[in-house]
């Protein structure tokens, strides 16, 4: 297969993390989680005594993290200041905080090349996910999918995730994922939003190994159609429970 670039995005909760993984480890590709990066960044102004809710503070002190990904998709993996932050980037303190940072344009910057980095040392192929993939970080991608699914099934899946950790009630995990989403859609530095020529998969009545292959056949489509030097693939939506593609 040639050598990919596939951009997925969407709202918190829709599977993009799962799928990515999954869909990288299946066809020998590289793995790229965004979301950890403005996570890691997140973290690290929080336990440096930076105000999250003061831009002018943040954007100061942007540059001062050193922050490296791993792009194995078996074994993720992050690092602050030469420290693993796999652990803490996942607290609700940070989950809490992570939109504010990552409306900052000095944060995105910042972050934005480190992620155009990585996908031009993926010489074998990449998938990254997050929320502006496909419209800035690699608007040349060789295939955008958005995902996305209702707020019950993606609080019902976060709620399932959480049992046993820290909040669990279904009702409070929902609104909380519809503040982030509605945070990440309204800023004006590169929101969340489907790329005009991204295909679109509701996930919300599939399993995660019918999005899985329903991916992985669009990608080896789209490295067919690269391979034989055909442009990238047109917008479409997937119909969710025949997985095949409407235009
Ligand atoms: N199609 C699916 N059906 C059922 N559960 C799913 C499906 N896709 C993902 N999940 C589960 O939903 C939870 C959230 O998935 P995941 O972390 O991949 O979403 P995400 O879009 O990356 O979220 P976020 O943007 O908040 O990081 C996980 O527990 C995952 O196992
Ligand atoms: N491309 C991206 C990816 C993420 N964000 C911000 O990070 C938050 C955490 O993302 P998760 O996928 O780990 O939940 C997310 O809510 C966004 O604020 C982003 O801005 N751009």
């Amino acid at each position: 297969m040639s050598a990919v670039i596939v951009a997925i995005d969407g709202p918190s909760g829709t599977g993009k993390s799962s799928t990515s993984k999954a869909v990288a480890a299946a066809l020998g590709l590289s793995y790229l989680d965004t979301g950890a990066q403005y996570r890691a960044i997140t973290w690290w102004m929080l336990t440096n005594g930076v105000p999250v809710d003061d831009a002018e503070a943040v954007a100061a002190a942007s540059g001062k993290p050193v922050i490296v990904s791993g792009t194995d998709p078996a074994a993720p993996a992050i690092s602050v200041d030469g420290a693993d932050a796999s652990g803490p980037i996942r607290t609700q303190e940070v989950t809490a905080a992570v939109s504010a940072v990552s409306a900052v344009p000095e944060v995105r910057t910042r972050i934005t090349g480190l992620q155009r980095s990585i996908a031009a040392e993926a010489a074998g192929g990449i998938v990254v996910e997050g929320r502006d993939i496909g419209t800035t970080v690699l608007p040349d991608a060789d295939l955008k999918v958005f995902l996305t699914a209702s707020p019950e099934a993606r609080a019902s899946r976060r709620s399932g995730e959480l049992k046993g950790k820290e909040a669990t009630d279904l009702s409070t995990t929902r609104e909380a994922l519809i503040k982030r989403d509605e945070a990440d859609s309204s800023r004006k530095a590169s929101p969340l939003k489907k790329a005009d020529d991204a295909v679109e998969v509701d996930t919300t009545e599939l399993t995660l190994d019918q999005v899985v292959e329903c991916v992985v056949t669009l990608v080896e489509k789209a490295a067919a159609e690269k391979s034989r030097g055909a442009g990238p693939a047109e917008a479409a939506t997937v119909n969710e429970k025949a997985g095949q593609i409407s235009k």
